[in-house]
Parts: structure tokens; sequence; C-alpha cells
């Protein structure tokens, strides 16, 4: 057994699942009519509401204790004050510096990073205001109308997500375009759509090494080339996104037009950093800062904020729960706003990147279970597809309801059907329908002897399936900072109670070394005989008919 799972915190919950895991929460709710007052946390414009999750105060008080027992506040502070947490890169974790609004000093290495933060910041800010305001004019002397993003995973969901989230504070010149994948079809579908001459590249990396992106950047270029024709028309019409100066100038764009962040900024984390760019584009600087500016303040809340009222802390206290009690699998994310449509897949990437880890802290095997699979689409969609296995199939899938009180993009009556949609989803999951229930409302509907009988238990549903909501304001840039800021250090305090580095992500190399060779495999015509024998022929049939073909 591991050192965690031996633990006394540990230990004690598992004692604690066997007496309360046949609770219903109906009768938690009886029992207790006070339970939402208590069990629901406000903060930056959010409200969470925990009741509907299959805990009593003496779970909470326990999943408090195992916080504890890993040292979390500790470790948040470490986080913060620039500690290089990220041991296996040996780098700090600061995207928390890139949203300092309060501009305390930061220190890393013996500097403080808060300067060169701002520094960044002015620039992005400069060029977004001429871009937005048509200062900034293509190689014909028109202004821009199309930007096109090109980057890959950190470097481009974050960015995706939050365009896409706030469109309506969107630049109504500027039609935002995002290419990520190596599938040509992607770019010759987005450059059928700009023009050469008033279409503005972000070649978005933080390594600039990225095979996906540097092909599709090149592919950018000399689509771009073909219409202006001389090279020196590209500073104004690419800008890269980088830590990385020296492979952004081989690519051929001017460091002038580079704008930079740090190493201890992880992809998945960066979008607070320059790699924000084309939401500052898009939104305009103000609202930029003011993403920024809600980030900041639920990094406050979590630093400063008892465990107990702490709203990164009970969410990922409450998922651990789940995952390692209950053996839940996955966790579902479904907002009600269409305009939070990428949010599952952005949280894909933010937490199985994170925490899809196996070896903890000191090299050893874990004996307990990590990241759940994340999943989901927007909750009105989902409803109409995979909710029947929610609500009655034999996974137990914790689910994060989110909707935001006003919706500036949607009409007054789509948004009071949405927002009835999303109480009932989670009270339907908490209550179920009970067989009299079920019994009796077959008998209103003149249903009755054998056929009733044959119908009743696919009308039951046991309920007790947990979930949190969480009722934004409304969905606007600070609110929006604040809620991905949350899911962040959610991720953050699972990855300490679970003792893996949530910084890292070493198991997406395999995969790219052996596409390296393959692609060398796949210029030449003779057979491969290099990988298994499953690898071989399939490489071998590709070959084949890509040669007849
Ligand atoms: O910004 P880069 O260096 O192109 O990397 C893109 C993405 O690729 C990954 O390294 C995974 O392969 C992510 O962590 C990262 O966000």
């Amino acid at each position: 057994m591991s050192a965690l799972t031996e633990s006394p915190a540990w230990q004690a919950l598992g004692k604690h699942f066997q007496a309360i895991s046949g609770l219903h929460m109906r009768e938690l709710f009886a029992a207790d009519p006070g339970r939402s007052d208590v069990m629901s946390i406000e903060a930056c414009d959010i409200l969470l509401d925990y009741s509907k999750n299959r805990v009593t105060p003496t779970t909470l008080k326990l999943l408090i204790d195992l916080a504890l027992q890993a040292g979390l506040p500790d470790r948040i502070e470490a986080m913060f004050n620039g500690e290089k947490i990220n041991v296996t890169e040996n780098r700090a974790v600061l995207h928390t510096a890139l949203r300092n609004r309060a501009n305390t000093p930061v220190i890393v290495d013996g500097e403080d990073v808060m300067p060169k933060v701002n520094s960044v910041l002015e620039r992005m800010g400069n060029f977004c205001n001429a871009v937005r305001n048509g200062d900034w004019l293509g190689y014909t002397g028109q202004p821009i109308t199309d930007i096109v993003n090109i980057g890959i995973g950190g470097s481009d969901l974050g960015p995706l997500m939050v365009c896409e989230a706030l469109k309506a504070f969107g630049h109504p010149r500027l039609n935002m375009h995002f290419v990520s994948n190596v599938d040509g079809a992607q770019i010759v579908d987005t450059l059928r759509k700009c023009h050469t001459a008033t279409t503005l590249f972000v070649i978005e990396s933080k390594t600039f090494t990225t095979s996906e992106t540097l092909t599709n950047a090149h592919t950018a270029r000399d689509w771009f080339l073909r219409s202006a024709r001389y090279e020196s028309t590209i500073a104004k019409h690419f800008v890269a996104v980088s830590t990385n100066a020296k492979a952004v100038a081989e690519f051929g764009i001017d460091t002038n037009n580079m704008f930079e962040f740090w190493n201890w900024v992880g992809g998945r984390y960066s979008l607070w950093s320059a790699i924000g760019l084309p939401i500052a584009l898009y939104l305009g600087r103000q609202h930029f800062l003011d993403l920024l500016a809600g980030a900041h303040e639920m990094d406050q809340h979590f630093r400063h904020t008892p465990l107990e009222r702490n709203m990164p802390v009970m969410m990922a206290l409450l998922g651990i729960w789940y995952v390692n009690f209950f053996g839940a699998a996955s966790h579902v994310i479904t907002p009600y706003n269409q305009s939070l449509h990428r949010l599952p897949a952005y949280m894909q990437q933010l937490d199985m990147e994170s925490n899809g880890k196996s070896t903890d802290m000191n090299g050893h095997a874990v004996d307990y279970q990590t990241s759940p699979i994340i999943w989901g689409e927007t909750g009105i969609n989902g409803q109409h597809a995979y909710f029947q296995m929610l609500h009655q199939g034999t996974q137990l899938s914790p689910i994060d309801f989110i909707a935001s009180i006003e919706n500036p993009s949607t009409l007054p009556r789509h948004h009071t059907i949405l927002l009835a949609n999303f109480f009932a989803q989670a009270e339907a999951f908490m209550r179920g329908k009970t067989e009299a229930e079920a019994r009796g409302e077959l008998l209103a509907a003149g249903i009755e002897g054998e056929q009733a009988e044959r119908l009743l238990p696919h009308k039951i549903f046991g309920g007790n399936r947990p979930s949190n909501t969480l009722l934004l304001g409304q969905l606007d840039p600070t609110t929006l900072g604040a809620l991905i800021a949350l899911y962040e250090h959610k991720i953050f305090c699972q990855g300490v109670i679970w003792n893996v580095n949530s910084f890292d992500q070493w198991g997406v190399e395999l995969g790219k070394q052996l596409a390296k060779q393959i692609q060398a495999e796949l210029d030449i015509a003779a057979p491969t005989q290099s990988h298994d024998s499953s690898t071989n022929r399939l490489i071998n049939f590709y070959k084949q008919r890509a040669r007849n073909g």
C-alpha cells in the first residue's frame, strides 16, 4: 500500500464510505432542510451549490482532514510563491503571476517576474488596439478582417474556448479562425474564407517545435506569399507567440513581431499569457484584463479562504470522494450556455493532461485512481443524447452543471426554457423516481395490470446521482476568468492529494517519437519492417494503397 492509501485520513474515509454509501440524498435533504444553505459557497460572482452530493457533514470533515494531511495549504503557498513545484521539469508554476493584477512581486530564481509580465501585456495591448482600430494595415493598406490562430493543445483550446464563450463581446469587424489539426482539410477550409490582404496569422506554440503547428504555419505562409509575393510583407501578417525566440526567427517571423512567455507557464495554463493574444485581439485589451482580473479574484479566494469555504478545494475533495471511494471513472462537464460549447474540450486537456498520471512525485506507481475521464457537451444537447446513461445506466458519473443567470447572447424566452432544464436535471439526478411514483404515473395515464407491471421497472429512476451546480451571475470576461481559474485550482488540489505532478506531460512524448519515425518511413517506397507485425502491416497496406491510388 502507498503512503496515501495507508494514511489515517484515507482509511477513515474508507470506513465512512462503508457506513454511508447506501444513504440516499432524498433522505439527507429530508433530514436537513437547510442543507443547501450550508453546502454552498459564493465567490467571484459564482454560486457553487454542492448539496446534491452523497456527503454528510462527517464526510466533509474527513475530506478536509485528507487535504490537511496532504499539506494542501503549504502546497498552495508554494505554487503562488514561485517554488519549483514542477519537479520533473525543475520549473515554477506561475500562471497566477500572469493575472496578478495586484502586481505584488513574484520571485523566480531571484528575479521579480512582474515587470516582464506587465511589459508583454503592454505590448499586446498596443498591438491589439492598432489591429482593432484599423491602424495596423495589411500589405495593400487595408485593415485586418480575419485572424487565424495556428496552434494546438494549450495553444489552441484556451483562446478558442474563450473567444467562443465571449462572442457577445467580440469586435464586429474581426472574424476569428482556429486551425489546430494537421489534417489539411482544416487549413484549406479556413484559407478559403480569408483574403491574403486582410488576414493576420497568429502562430502560437510554447516550444515552436510542434509539428502540427509548424506544418500549418508553413502552409499559411506559402498561401500568403503566393499573392503577396515579397517576404517583406510577412511582418504585417504573421506574428508569433512563443517561449522560443530562436525557432521563431528561423521560421521567418521577425522577433519584433513575437510576444513572449516563459517556461514557468504550462501550455494548458497559458491562456493568461501572450497565448491569449487572439482573445485580446477579438475582445479588446480591457476585456482581456477583465478576464485576468476575474481569475485573480479566484486566486485570492483560493489562497486566502479556509479550506471548508474554499470553492476549488471543495470541488477537488468531492471529486476525490467519487473517484477513489465510489470508483467513478469519469466526470461530466455540462454547460447550459451554448457559448461555452468548447468548455468540455478545454477541461479535458486541463484535467487529464494534468492529473492523468500513474507515477507519484517520488517515482512510485500509485495504487489508487487519479484523473477521471472528463467528458461532456452542452447540457441541453446532452439531455437528448447521453443523459439516458447518466440517469439509468450502470456507471456513476458525477456532473458539473454550469449556467449563467444573465445571458446576453440568448433570447429571454429561450433562456427561461434553458434554465428550467438546468434546474430540473440536477433535481432529477438527485431525487430519481420511486416505484410508487412511477406506478402512480402509469395509473394516471390509464396503464394498469400486466402492461403496467411490464413497464414499471423501466420507469423507475434510482436517483442519488451526484452533481455540483455552478450558477454564474453572467457570462462576462470577469466571471469566465474566475470559472477557469476555479477549475485550474481544483485540479491542482487533486494533484496535491494524489501526490502527482500536475504540471508535466511526459505521456504525450512516445506517440510523437514514433510518428516522427513513421513519417520518414512513409516517405520511402520499400516495405516497413521495423515495428510489430500489426503496425508494419497497417503501414504497408497504406503504402500499397496510396501508391496504387
Ligand atoms: O504550444 P506547443 O509547444 O506547440 O504545444 C502544444 C501542446 O502540445 C502538448 O505539449 C502536448 O503534446 C501540450 O501540452 C501543449 O499544450
